[in-house]
């Protein structure tokens, strides 16, 4: 649906240049909740602000639902960018407008005759659940009442993509819950396409069926949720289920492991089992399980008595249980979050 290829974007001020967006590439399904995952300055805004041609790209390609967008020009990208909504952080209400008026105003820009508006924003207010605020003025909603108009009024033009810029952020946990569950729900009743950023890990927890990670302008991770948590070496991984930031500096003749199990794995007593099967002891030094996208997944970092190559076995067995193992020893440290993963993350982890 969403198809960037080599985006770039630099920014140039008082003779510094900053690539805030660096040959990005990123493709989002149709029908998909895609999130953008970095922490402030990681090029996040202007990349969400390049799909709908807010900010114009110095180079690269962005083709939404089929539409070359850098190709078009007048009408026709007038016509592009009706097909994608968007919402934002501090929702951007017009505060003299009614509820009903926030909502109409785009309407009326695109030009929608008076007699059908009526009927297309009582529609929209019903969606978002604000048909009973429809005479309130911005000043008389909550936070989430307001970003439920924000949504009303950037499905007006019957988007395909919506784009949301952070529109949690400024929402207290509980109406966070509640907006991400609208905007999951009007994904699957419209099947509206959501590309959204964040910086909260509480988004991709409940929502996001495929993230991206950018750092520096780039994107150093991406693909469905499921398969970077059970991917070795993965930073989604790492921050959705944190474990101790260092292995500890145990006896030498020990294997550490980290195994990272889902769903149906996770209700095996896979730790039960090594140690019967194998009569050791297995000492659990850390672990996070978290419901993520409805299934749950967890990581345990765990201990076995003896260096690697004494424990080939169990570890095969670990893995034929079909969970993800990561040997960790010798005392390798767990790469600080927002670092990049060292390629000995990679070897370690093709370690059995
Ligand atoms: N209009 C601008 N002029 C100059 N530099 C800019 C401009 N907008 C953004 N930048 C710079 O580009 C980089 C990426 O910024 P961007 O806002 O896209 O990041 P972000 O990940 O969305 O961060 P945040 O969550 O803080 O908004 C930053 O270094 C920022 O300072």
């Amino acid at each position: 649906m969403i198809q960037i290829e080599k985006l770039s974007k630099v920014y140039r001020s008082r003779g510094r240049e900053v690539n805030a967006v660096d040959g990005v590439d990123l493709t989002v399904r149709e029908g998909e909740v895609f999130g953008v995952l970095g922490r402030s300055g990681a090029g996040k805004s202007t990349l969400l602000r390049c799909v709908n041609l807010l900010e114009r790209p110095d180079s690269g390609r962005i083709v939404v639902d089929g539409r070359d967008l850098l190709s078009l020009d007048g009408r026709a990208l007038r016509r592009a960018r009706q097909g994608i909504g968007m919402i934002h952080q501090h929702f951007g209400l017009l505060s003299s407008r009614t509820v009903a008026g926030n909502v109409a105003f785009p309407l009326e820009v695109m030009g929608v005759p008076k007699a059908e508006r009526a009927g297309r924003v009582a529609e929209l207010l019903e969606l978002v659940g604000l048909a009973e605020q429809a005479r309130a003025y911005p000043a008389q909603l909550s936070g989430g009442q307001k970003q439920r108009v924000g949504i009303a009024r950037a499905l007006a033009g019957r988007p395909k993509v919506l784009l949301s810029d952070e529109a949690t952020s400024a929402l207290d946990p509980e109406t966070t819950a509640s907006i991400l569950e609208l905007l999951r729900d009007l994904n699957r009743r419209l099947g509206l396409t959501v590309l959204l950023i964040t910086h909260e890990m509480e988004v991709v927890k409940r929502i996001c069926d495929s993230v991206a990670i950018m750092r520096e302008g780039r994107v150093v991770e991406s693909g469905p949720v499921r398969e970077l948590l059970l991917r070795p070496g993965s930073e989604l991984a790492r921050d959705l289920l944190p474990l101790p930031e260092t292995v500890p500096d145990g006896p030498a003749a020990a294997t550490v492991v980290d195994v990272t199990f889902e769903g149906e794995s996770a209700d095996r007593p896979f730790i039960s089992s090594l140690a019967r099967t194998y009569s050791i002891d297995v000492n659990i030094l850390g672990g996070s399980v978290e419901r993520i996208g409805g299934t749950r997944f967890g990581r345990l970092r765990i201990e076995l008595p003896g260096d690697p190559d004494l424990n080939a076995a169990q570890i095969a067995h670990l893995r034929e249980a079909g969970l993800t193992v990561e040997v960790r020893t010798p005392a390798a440290p767990e790469p600080l979050a927002g670092t990049a993963v060292p390629e000995t993350a990679a070897e370690e982890a093709s370690l059995s």
